[in-house]
Formats: C-alpha cells, structure tokens, sequence
C-alpha cells in the first residue's frame, strides 16, 4: 500500500515508540517474575506470564462479592502457605507481602509502624477527593490532623455525645417499629445506616444535618466507592461523575457550616479547649481562632477533606457491621437469646424506660459483657477492611520467626486480619458465630491474632465511637424486634473451605468491597415484634 512520505514516516514512529514499550514491558515483567523464581518465597502457584493474577482470577470466581481476603485466606490453607506469603498482581494490582498471622500481622504496624500506602491515600483522592484525610497521610500532617481529632473521640469525649446517641437511638427504634406494622421486606442496612450517620454528623459539626438528602448522598457515594476496578469502563464513567457531583454537594455543606462556626467562635466570650470543645469542627478551628488567625485555604482545604473522610469512615464502617450483626443474630438463635437474657437482666421491660435509664446512667454501656462480644465477634467475622502498608524505602529484607523475607521497593504490606480471623487453630470452628469466645477474663487467642480496629500508632481513632453506638443500638433493637434475612440465597454445600456461613447468610458470607467491605447487597429484611413484647 502506498503511504505519502509524512504518514510512512509517522508509521515507522508509532512502530518504534510500540517497540521500546514491548521491550520496556517485557524487561520489566521479566524483572518482576524473575524475583519470585529466583527467590524461594512462600506463595501461590506462579505463572512467569500472568504471575498471580490468574489463580487469584481463579478464587475470586469462587466467591459472591467482590473483597478478596476470603479468596486469598482460602489460597493460604489450599497452598499451606505460611504466616507470610507473596502476591504478584503486576500489571494487574501491586505486588503484595501477605501478613496473615499473628506475628506477621503485627510487625508492620505495632512492632514496626510503617507508613500508609500511597494506594490508600490515592482511593481517597480519586473516591471522596480527600487526599488529606488523616487516614491516608503521613508524617507531620498526620500528627496534626491526629492532634486536632483523636481528643474528639477518646472514651470520655464519646460520653460527651451520649445524649445525641440516645436521640438517633431512639429515632432507629422507633423506624424499625413501624415495619412491623406493615409487614414489608426493608433495605435495613438503609435503615441502621441513618443512624451512624447522624451520630458522626454531630460528632463533627456538633449539629443535626440540614436536610434528609445529606444523608442518602453520603450512603451513594459510600457505596460507589471501591478499591476494586470495575469491568465495564461505562459503569465507571458514570459512577466517576456522580462521585464528583456528591462530592462539590457536601464541600458546600461544609464549607458552609465551616464559616458560620468560625464566626461565632471569634464571638465567644470563653473559648472552649481542645479537650472541652463539643465537636471535631471546633477542635479544628481553635487555634486558628485563638490566635487571631482568618481562615486560610490551607484549613478550609484540612476541615473539608477530614470531614468528608470522618463522615464516610464514620458511617459505613458502622453501618456494615450492624447490618452484619442483624443477620448473624437471625441466623443464630442461641446468640439472641443470650443477648436478650443480658438486657433483661439490666433494664427495664419498656423501649422509654430502657432509655432513660441509658440516659441517667451513661456508664452502663461498660457493663455488658455479651452485648460487647456479640460486636466482636461480629467484626471476627466480617472485618470491615484490608489495611495496606508501605515499607521504608531502605528495607531490602526482615526476618521473622527465625526466616529471612526478602522485600522489593514495589512491596506493599497487606495486613490480612481475615486469615487470623478465621484459622481454626486460633479461633476453633471459626466460622461459628460464639460471642462466648469474647467473655473470659483474658482472651484465649493472641492479642495479635484479633485487630478488626487495626493495632499500634494507626489504629482506628472512631473505635470507642463506634462500639458505644453499636451497644445502644442493639439495646434498643434486640429485645423488641426479631429480624428475618430474606433473598440472601443460602446454598446447601459451602462454597469455599473456611467458611460455611454461605449456607445461613448466603451472597453475604463473602463482603462486597464499597467504602469499607459490607454485606454483598441491601440486607433486605422482614422485621417482626418480638413475642414477649407483642
Ligand atoms: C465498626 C466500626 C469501625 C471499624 C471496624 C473501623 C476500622 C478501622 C481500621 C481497620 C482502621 C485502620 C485503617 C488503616 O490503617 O488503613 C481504621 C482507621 C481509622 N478509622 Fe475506623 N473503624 C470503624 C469506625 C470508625 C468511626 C466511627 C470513625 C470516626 C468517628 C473512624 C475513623 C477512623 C480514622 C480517622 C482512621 C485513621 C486513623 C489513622 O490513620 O491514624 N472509624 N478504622
């Protein structure tokens, strides 16, 4: 075919610029794989083309959802991987040290603290744009942001939030009440997830949210916010758009609520301290305000991202393990009962009087033992996600247990909780739900082995937040209501190895990856009164 001399010489460029990428990648895969033939690490069958994309491909078809530490934690026992074992994605994913055990699990975080991975901080720039949010920083910013939050939410803060609680807590009672009455099959993870919602929101901003649609906007993007790629380039393209579209809605929600509140700090007579201060807003804002400062970008940018990060955190988190909670309770009747014998046995028989009793005893939420290990027991069983961490960039290798690892600058640490979570030789018969394993006097398994909230300098800042609204919750639900699960698909012969809970909880035995790793799907329920109070 004849090309005039410009395209032909266009052509030959395309053909070399195509070249030198072929050889680039092929140099570079080779590189890659060579390492994990070379090295004798402990992982998976790998291919010299696909690495471990494939057998990964392999599990994930395995299970419903799409968070993978129950497929890669079913790799483990099926490859009798150890403690540590290697992942190589590339070009797919990164290139993974899997830290599933006890010791492994606790070197990168409480042994050692590494930094947060820049994929972390990249999720919450491209899903919520808050590539500040103290979760996904470093160094001195993360210092900074922790010095203006964390005092917002130790044990004694929470209690200063117990009234706004008990309202929610309340309002939730009384919405699952009026289900009952009709009958109808619910979206209850919908439902539990305003409550969580309106707890964090005043947390933050020390107010109520301005109208109802804060919140539905809130749970969209919670839900269109995933670590996984989606398959169809469409589906992604719209939900991209819609991110940017909640996201600029709630920055304007917050910049104006940020306003109105540093105008009437500057008017305060007496200003509160960090300690004293209601909200995590006022918190932010204090220094600023006590040293005659305006308000820069710089903080309008920090207020904004960290609120946009906290209200996403604050609320899925919560949100997916309570829905969990919910299920596990309809599935498992010897936990309810137990649980509704505890409440009984400190309260009184009405929802009013339950509460005002919560109210004028806000330290009674300390002394419920069965009430707790429910909780955790839940988040044993469904952690809400897979923490990532990003060595120093001077590691070539650690040793573990008496064993040499060696670690390439393209290393990603994943803290795997889910293995711990589910191996039989720490938790015996793992996948049975028995909140008793939480209620001897010192847990029977390695303080290492259980960190749904993460351990050491990163561990999670909303933890004593979110266990006190989960115990007033489950107060206010447990004894009134009996949940039914319905359209979950229970199969008869489990899916994977490590788990059986398909057979009860069907397609929400194995989480769906959204802002944090939730049921796969609404947890659609029937609400019924419960027959001691009907
Ligand atoms: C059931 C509820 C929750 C669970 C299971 C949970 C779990 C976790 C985990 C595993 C981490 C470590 C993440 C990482 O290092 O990448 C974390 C960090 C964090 N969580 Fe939570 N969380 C929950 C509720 C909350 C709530 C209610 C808030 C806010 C009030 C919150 C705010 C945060 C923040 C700000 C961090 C970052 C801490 C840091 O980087 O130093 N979480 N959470």
């Amino acid at each position: 075919m004849f090309l005039p001399v410009g395209a032909s010489s266009l052509a030959a460029i395309a053909v070399a610029v195509a070249s030198i990428g072929i050889v680039y990648f092929v140099k570079r895969l080779n590189e890659r794989r060579r390492f994990y033939h070379d090295n004798d690490v402990p992982k998976p069958p790998h291919d010299w083309f696909w690495g471990h994309a494939k057998v990964v491909g392999e599990y994930t078809a395995k299970i419903t959802g799409d968070y993978m530490q129950a497929a890669w934690t079913q790799m483990k026992y099926d490859f009798k991987l150890p403690e540590v074992f290697y992942l190589d994605m590339w070009p797919f994913g990164p290139e993974f040290i899997m830290c599933t055990g006890p010791d492994a699990t606790a070197f990168p975080t409480t042994t050692n603290s590494f930094a947060q991975a820049d994929v972390v901080t990249d999720f919450f720039t491209q899903s919520i744009g808050a590539g500040t949010f103290m979760e996904s920083t470093n160094g001195p910013l993360w210092k900074e942001l922790h010095q203006m939050m964390a005092p917002g939410l130790t044990p004694s803060a929470t209690k200063t939030y117990h009234d706004a609680i008990l309202d929610e807590a309340q309002r939730l009672h009384d919405r699952v009440r009026r289900f009952t009455a009709s009958g109808e099959v619910v979206d209850m993870s919908a439902e539990l997830g305003r409550y969580p919602f309106a707890v964090i929101w005043h947390v933050m901003f020390g107010e109520k949210a301005s109208s109802p649609e804060l919140y539905e906007i809130t749970r969209r993007l919670a839900d269109i916010s995933t670590a996984v790629p989606r398959l169809n380039p469409m589906t992604r393209f719209l939900e991209k758009r819609e991110q940017a579209v909640i996201v600029k809605r709630l920055e304007v929600e917050i910049d104006k609520i940020t306003r109105a509140r540093f105008t009437e700090m500057k008017a305060l007579k007496a200003l509160p301290t960090r300690t004293t201060a209601t909200s995590i807003l006022d918190r932010m804002l204090l220094g600023h305000v006590q040293s005659g400062q305006d308000l820069d970008n710089r903080l309008t940018t920090l207020i904004s991202e960290n609120s946009k990060g906290m209200l996403a955190a604050g609320f899925g988190t919560t949100t997916d393990t309570s829905s969990y909670i919910l299920m596990l309770l309809s599935v498992f009747p010897h936990a309810l009962a137990q649980l509704r014998a505890e409440h009984s046995s400190i309260f009184p028989p009405s929802p009013s009087a339950t509460l005002s009793l919560l109210r004028a005893n806000p330290a009674i939420t300390k002394d419920l033992p069965y009430t707790t290990a429910v909780i955790q027991e839940t988040l044993r069983l469904f952690p809400i996600g897979m923490v990532v961490r990003k060595p120093p960039p001077s590691m070539t290798s650690f040793e573990l247990n008496g064993r040499t690892y060696p670690v390439r600058p393209e290393h990603y640490f994943g803290i795997m909780c889910y293995s711990s979570h589910y191996d039989p030789a720490i938790f015996p018969s793992p996948s049975a739900f028995r909140p008793e394993r939480f209620l001897t006097e010192e847990p029977d398994f390695p303080r290492n082995a259980y960190r749904p909230f993460e351990r050491g300098l990163r561990s999670c800042i909303g933890q004593n937040l979110a266990m006190e609204e989960m115990k007033i919750a489950l107060v206010m639900l447990a004894r009134w209501f009996d949940f039914e699960l319905v359209g979950h698909n229970p199969v008869g012969v489990p899916r994977l190895g490590h788990t059986d809970l398909d057979t009860k909880i069907g397609d929400h035995a194995f989480q769906k990856a959204r802002f944090s790793a939730g049921p796969n799907g609404a947890a659609m329920m029937r609400v019924r009164l419960a027959e001691r109070d009907s």
